[in-house]
């Protein structure tokens, strides 16, 4: 599935010969005369006047595409020796170096010129929490009045033009091709959520952003990654003098810790404690600490306090602690990105607090009667710690949890996502979600194993089909109960076997409370 990209509308022509001699690059063909508007690794995403990057892939060599892609308007070919062979057949103008993609941010940079006027840029990583906190910062800002952009696992928007992503972090091509088509549209402000495999390859390259935020870090990606402290270092490289000015670091876990302690960047910290927190606020030495206050089914209240005594209350229309952490650390983000907090006191009081929406995560899609329906995008151990505890405080029933793992991804987090669903849920249903290449059945047997270990005399089900696993888990619900759907979030689709099935499993939650005779919220 190729998702479409946002790129300036009125692109500057940019002179190739220009390029060639700017990165030190050599050019195989007559370039002389040529000009780029565009730069895209992908060659169903050429535009006429691109320059197509062949890299080299996994499963292909990017090169090998050169021909479609000078059909499509190409007007040269950037590759690595061992793309010009396959390049050639095109016919293009072949411009060489030898690591296209080390070259790519600052390439794509200046063909957008997208370094020239960018928005006020935000960067949010951390393994949960980088889409939440996007669509915090974009949500508080609007409030503000600033017109904004935004980069996340579910969209990328401009002003309010959206188009779904492909990946958490766009390729370099597309991010500089985004940022310039926010200068373009007046963007004054953008919060863009860059991934450990963002960093790792590249995607970033060209870009320094004004403050760097920092969630947490707990077990994942340990398919891209050895160990823990392999991920961690992926992600820590952000918070270099060459890639932020300065930083926000909920210090929740050691690892946020580690950032603020070891980071050659200003760094501001944030606690907010919560149940998965190994240092939080008991230490004392964030410079603001979290405190959340009223909390039910559709609102959280919480207090930021920061040096000086200055503090901020208000309300996220989500549930849980580590919602407001997320809230809270968009707020420092933007008082660390020069906006005060009597401003943006001033603007959620007018409101009623934070108006955000937030696609897929806690998303409820059930109504006011029957039992409360949850569709999440948690897919981590951690995750699921943090939801459950969470719905555990507001839910006077059962919790009925519906889950599954990812195909050809991290299996070692497997484990501890069945056997905390079991001790946090009342009754668990293990279903599918993306089996990709894997044998469904195999995965479903390591949670299940899992869950049966933790609690073995726990209520389970195994049921493969998702749909038929969510009527389930609605038959067996009763007003007063949770229902907590984790995994599918915002998507539209299951990936079985390479290809996209489609499926919502938020208009499937709906569909099914409906024939249960419950009501939903639309
Ligand atoms: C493991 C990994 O990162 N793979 C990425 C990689 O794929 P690949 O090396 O297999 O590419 P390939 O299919 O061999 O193709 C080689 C080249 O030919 C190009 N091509 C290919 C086919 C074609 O018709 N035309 C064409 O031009 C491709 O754009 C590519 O440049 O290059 C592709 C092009 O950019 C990426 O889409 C792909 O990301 C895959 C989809 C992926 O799942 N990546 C994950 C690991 C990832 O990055 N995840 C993080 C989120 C993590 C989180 O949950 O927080 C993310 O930021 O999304
Ligand atoms: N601060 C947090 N701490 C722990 N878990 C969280 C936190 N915020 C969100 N979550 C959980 O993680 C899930 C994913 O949240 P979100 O999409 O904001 O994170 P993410 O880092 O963007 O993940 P991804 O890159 O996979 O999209 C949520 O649906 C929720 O279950």
């Amino acid at each position: 599935m190729v998702t479409a990209t946002l790129r300036p509308e009125h692109p500057v022509p940019r002179s190739l010969a220009r390029l060639v001699d700017d990165f030190g690059l050599s050019a195989d063909g007559d370039v002389d005369d040529l000009e780029v508007t565009g730069v895209t690794i992908d060659s169903r995403d050429v535009a006429p006047g691109d320059l197509y990057v062949g890299l080299k892939g996994a499963r292909v060599h990017g090169a090998s595409f050169a021909e479609r892609a000078r059909e499509s308007g190409a007007v040269a070919v950037l590759t690595d020796e061992a793309g010009v062979e396959f390049a050639a057949a095109s016919g293009l103008p072949i411009v060489v170096t030898a690591d296209p993609r080390a070259a790519l941010g600052d390439i794509s940079a200046w063909v957008y010129r997208s370094t020239e006027r960018p928005p006020l840029l935000f960067a949010v990583t951390g393994t949960n929490g980088k889409t939440s906190v996007v669509y915090l910062l974009d949500a508080v800002l609007r409030q503000l009045g600033v017109s904004t952009g935004l980069s996340s696992t579910a969209e990328r928007r401009v002003g309010d033009h959206a188009v779904t992503s492909g990946l958490t972090t766009p390729e370099a091509t597309e991010l500089h091709a985004l940022l310039a088509r926010m200068r373009e549209s007046e963007v004054r402000a953008a919060a863009i959520e860059v991934s450990a495999q963002a960093m790792s390859r590249a995607r970033v390259d060209g870009i320094v952003f004004d403050v760097a935020g920092f969630t947490n870090l707990s077990h994942d990606h340990l398919d891209d990654y050895a160990d823990m402290e392999e991920y961690f270092a992926a992600k820590q490289v952000l918070f270099d003098p060459d890639r932020a000015r300065r930083a926000v670091v909920s210090i929740d876990t050691t690892w946020g810790r580690r950032i603020a302690d070891e980071s050659r960047i200003p760094v501001t910290t944030l606690a907010s404690g919560g149940p998965s927190s190994t240092v939080g606020a008991a230490n004392g030495a964030a410079d603001w600490t979290l405190t959340v206050g009223h909390e039910d089914r559709l609102e959280t209240e919480f207090t930021i306090t920061g040096p000086g005594g200055q503090s901020l209350t208000t309300t996220i229309p989500l549930f849980g602690w580590y919602m407001a952490a997320n809230a809270a650390l968009a707020l420092v983000m933007l008082v660390e990105g020069g906006f005060e907090l009597a401003a943006i006191d001033h603007a959620l009081q007018r409101d009623g607090g934070i108006d955000v929406y937030i696609p897929g995560r806690a998303e409820r899609v059930s109504g006011e009667q029957g039992p409360a329906v949850y569709i999440d995008y948690g897919h981590t151990p951690d995750a699921f710690l943090n939801t459950l505890d969470a719905l555990r405080a507001l839910t006077p029933g059962r919790i009925i949890m519906v889950f599954g793992a990812d195909g050809d991804r991290d299996k070692t987090k497997r484990d501890d996502m069945g056997s905390i669903a079991a001790r946090g849920a009342d009754v668990v249903v293990v279903t599918d979600f993306h089996p990709r290449y894997e044998d469904p059945a195999a995965i479903r047997a390591t949670l299940v194993r899992a869950a049966r270990r933790a609690v073995p005399d726990g209520e389970l089900y195994e049921i493969p089909d998702p749909r038929t696993a969510l009527r389930h888990a609605v038959s067996l619900a009763a007003p007063g109960d949770s229902i907590l759907y984790a995994g599918p979030g915002h998507e539209d689709y299951q990936e079985i076997e390479g290809v996209k099935y489609e499926y919502s499993a938020r208009d499937d939650a709906r569909l099914a409370l409906r024939e249960a005779g419950w009501d939903t919220d639309s």
